[in-house]
């Protein structure tokens, strides 16, 4: 059974202005700066809710977090002056892989949902790296399936 997407723990949840300048001259999201956002979506899941301050873990503890693959479907278009609420879940964790599922929604329409696949790396010698304990533990609570459309 599906559980409605408010009742669901394991996502984390940020709620986004469209702003002028993430549009085209018609208004609409200009698909790239969702990628941008994407991004920051990660950096403000680690900090606020994994709980591990993403900049010291590429600056300090010296690992990169690269993207390998992302798959984007855009439902409906993003429209400026509407607020978007960005819901990001774990699909799946691997040694040095994690799987997320970002899904973006304005009331009960779907604008967007995103697959993609992080991989920790060290930035010294470049190659896949094992996810740290930390890491590992905190992603264990954002794991799971957000509700089928
Ligand atoms: C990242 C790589 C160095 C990995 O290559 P390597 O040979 O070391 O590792 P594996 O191939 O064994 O893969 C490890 C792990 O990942 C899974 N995986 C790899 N590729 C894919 C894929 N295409 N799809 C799905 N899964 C994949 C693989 O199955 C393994 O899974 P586990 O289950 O064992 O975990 C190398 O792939 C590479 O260098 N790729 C290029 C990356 C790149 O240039 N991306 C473009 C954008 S860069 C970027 O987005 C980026 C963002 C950041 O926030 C950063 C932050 C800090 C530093 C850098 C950043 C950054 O570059």
């Amino acid at each position: 059974m599906n559980m409605p997407v408010t009742a669901q723990p394991n996502l984390f949840r940020q709620t986004r202005k469209v702003r002028f300048s993430h549009c085209d001259p018609a208004g609409m999201v200009f698909f790239p700066r969702y990628l941008v956002q994407l991004n920051d979506l990660v950096e403000d899941w680690f900090d606020e809710a994994l709980g591990i301050n993403y900049a010291e873990f590429i600056t300090t503890r010296k690992f990169g977090l690269p993207t390998v693959k992302l798959d984007c479907s855009f439902q409906s278009p993003g429209v400026f002056g509407s607020e978007i609420e960005w819901q990001l879940s774990v699909e799946r964790i691997g040694n040095s892989s994690i799987g997320l599922m970002v899904r973006g929604v304005d009331g009960d329409q779907l604008r967007f949902e995103l697959h993609s696949v992080l991989v920790a790396t060290s930035v010294h010698q470049g190659g896949a790296m094992a996810l740290p304990e930390d890491l590992r533990a905190a992603l264990l609570r954002f794991r799971g399936t957000q509700a089928a459309e």
